[in-house]
């Protein structure tokens, strides 16, 4: 399979440096300045240098406010029986149509463990994708992690709510998680050490249990002890569980925003 993949920032350059680890497919990178396009990989500035070249599938990986500049020149390099793959957030399929014409589309929602195969990826296709297409994207999606397919294309938002923007998030609370353990008196590398094995060794061994999370965290509360000491600090009379419930919510309304 030969692959356009339009621009190489973050998070194309991260799943493009898990899928040349693999021989998944060829890959050709159109990027205007090509600062980070893997060494060895093929890259060209623009739509010119690719003469009459077809690809199986041409991967939109700009942000959503670049598509509607950015894609319009590469289409013709689409092969008739080919699909397009967007990782945009929010930017729906019919507005891909409403740019390039009626086509295949696949939208794919990753988020950034994908550089480590770590990954999670929702997936949409619209009507018009083949199973050939829908198991392209697949195989793709699962180079780089786990891959949920929905049939509702406003799921995607709500994954992109939830997983997508959900490494930043997490990345957020463990540098809080970290400055407070400075704050008890650690320095930076033990503070980053404690809070980054600990969070690493408890959502392993909560992926690992049948246990709900409410068992595994009372496992660790003794009655009066100095876990439920800082967990009421936490949790406030639920306002943990409204931070968290103002923060999906807040990045799923702006990727309806994005549509
Ligand atoms: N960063 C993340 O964690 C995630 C990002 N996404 C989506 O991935 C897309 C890209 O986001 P990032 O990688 O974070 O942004 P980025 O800014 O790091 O990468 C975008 C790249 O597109 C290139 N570009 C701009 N115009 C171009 C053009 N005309 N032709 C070719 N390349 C062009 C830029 O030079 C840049 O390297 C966005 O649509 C975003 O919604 C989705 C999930 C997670
Ligand atoms: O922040 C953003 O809009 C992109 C989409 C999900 C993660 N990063």
């Amino acid at each position: 399979m030969q692959i356009l993949l339009i621009g190489c920032g973050k998070m194309g350059g991260a799943m493009l440096r898990r899928w040349l680890q693999s021989d998944i497919a060829r890959f050709t990178v159109a990027s205007p300045n090509g600062g980070s396009v893997p060494p060895g990989v093929e890259h060209v500035r623009s739509p010119a240098e690719l003469g009459e070249r077809l690809f199986d599938m041409v991967l939109i990986a700009v942000k959503p406010q670049m598509i509607d500049t950015a894609l319009p020149p590469y289409m013709p390099h689409l092969a008739p029986d080919g699909c397009l793959v967007s990782i945009a957030a929010g930017y729906s399929s019919a507005r891909i149509t409403a740019l390039i014409g009626e086509s295949p589309v696949i939208r794919l929602m990753p988020n950034l463990p994908a550089m480590i195969g770590q990954g999670v990826n929702g997936l949409f296709a619209n009507a018009t994708c083949t199973t050939a297409h829908r198991e392209a994207a697949t195989a793709l999606a699962s180079a780089t992690g786990s891959a949920i397919w929905v049939e509702d294309e406003d799921q995607i938002d709500r994954i992109t709510a939830v997983a997508g923007s959900g490494s930043g998030y997490v990345f957020e609370i463990a540098r809080s998680y970290v400055a407070a353990a400075e704050a008890l008196g650690f320095d930076t590398a033990t503070a980053r050490t404690l809070v980054l094995d600990t969070m690493a060794g408890a959502i392993e061994m909560a992926r690992q249990s049948d246990q709900s999370l409410e068992t595994l965290r009372k496992d660790v509360t003794s009655k009066n002890g100095t876990t439920q000491a800082g967990l009421e600090a936490l949790m406030q009379d639920g306002q943990l569980d409204t931070l968290l419930e103002n923060t999906t919510k807040a990045a799923y309304a702006r990727a309806i925003e994005l549509r």
